[in-house]
């Protein structure tokens, strides 16, 4: 796939010093739905604060589809909707206006059947003639991103688009952006909730203290670092794992009654069957087996542990 965002070792220092973003590069390929995971002060907001021309970079480059976002600000900005962490509607205008208005701003001609379009699209349609004000959280949210897309974009940021949102509104969410990918736009989303990186991704970026620690393809990421586990149950409880079992791999459950051994899922040799033997010979007897597979959320907490190491 052909990079439409193009970020090159960027830099931002905020007053007083505090670097924010310390180099970063990522290609942003056409057509991907990107997700940048990563804690609270990570950096995510200023990183695309910075590709949107809301906050100057102290260095580095950024092109957008091919224009420079310092040397031709209008041409780059003009290909990126933005659909910030923040409800920031006028509460008395109407759905259609405010969309309306927005692809104004960018000096895109009048064309009713292109706002009808995205008003469906994120099932507005129906609310055209609302006020803000009457719409529910989720309905705000949404007119949001037909604000965004008002201008036929081809690149959309989402920062944190379910933040505070219950499930069915944050699968409702999901939906739209996959509705959005099918017609051709690239989203980067921001999120601290892995199991929505993990639902929809394409890649994931993982963001901390300022630095890209990673940037990988979803599914090869979960089978690169994706670890099983096997909770051998037993049928009376033991105090300590016998000898013959004692490795690194193998612990003993908080209350005795399980052994729980981690192996990886791209070994050649899992090694459950020793294991299991060696389970028979060291006298135990077995009630229960069962396998559990790491999440992304799992993955994502040893990186970060790591990176502190
Ligand atoms: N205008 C500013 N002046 C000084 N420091 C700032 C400014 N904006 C952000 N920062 C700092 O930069 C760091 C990165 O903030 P940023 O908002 O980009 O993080 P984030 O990953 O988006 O976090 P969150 O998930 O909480 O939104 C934080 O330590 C923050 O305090």
């Amino acid at each position: 796939m052909p990079t439409i965002v193009d970020i090159q070792n960027l830099r931002k220092s905020y007053a007083g010093g505090f670097e924010a973003l310390k180099g970063v590069n990522l290609q942003i390929e056409k057509g991907e739905i990107l997700a940048l995971l990563g804690s609270n002060g990570a950096g995510k907001t200023t990183l695309i604060s910075t590709i949107c021309g809301i906050t100057t970079a102290t260095s580095g480059k950024v092109t957008v589809g091919g224009h420079d976002i310092n040397d031709d600000f209008r041409a780059a900005r003009s290909m990126i909707g933005l659909v910030p962490q923040e409800i920031n509607l006028e509460p008395f205008e109407k759905v259609i206006n405010t969309v309306r208005f927005s692809r104004g701003l960018f000096g895109r001609p009048e064309d009713e059947a292109a706002l009808e379009k995205i008003l469906r699209q994120l099932s507005l349609w129906d609310k055209k003639d609302s006020q803000i004000r009457a719409l529910s959280g989720g309905m705000k949210r949404r007119v949001l991103i037909a604000k965004a897309l008002a201008h036929d974009p081809q690149v959309l940021f989402l920062d944190e688009p379910t933040a505070g949102v219950d499930v069915e509104l944050r699968k409702d969410m999901w939906e739209i952006v996959a509705g959005l990918k099918a017609s051709g736009v690239t989203i980067i989303l921001t999120t601290h909730y892995i199991e929505e990186a993990e639902a929809i991704a394409d890649r994931i970026g993982v963001i901390a203290k300022g630095e890209l620690l990673l940037i990988e393809e979803k599914n090869a990421l979960m089978a690169r670092m994706g670890k099983k586990q096997l909770e051998v149950q037993l049928s009376e409880p033991i105090t300590e794992v016998p000898l013959a079992l004692q490795s690194p791999d193998v612990e003993l459950s908080a209350d005795g009654q399980s052994l729980i051994y981690t192996y990886n899922t791209n070994a050649e040799r899992t090694g459950i069957t020793k294991l299991l033997s060696k389970v028979a010979e060291s006298g135990l007897v077995l009630r229960d087996v069962a396998t559990r597979q790491s999440s992304l959320e799992d993955i994502f907490v040893d990186l970060l542990k790591e990176d502190a190491a």
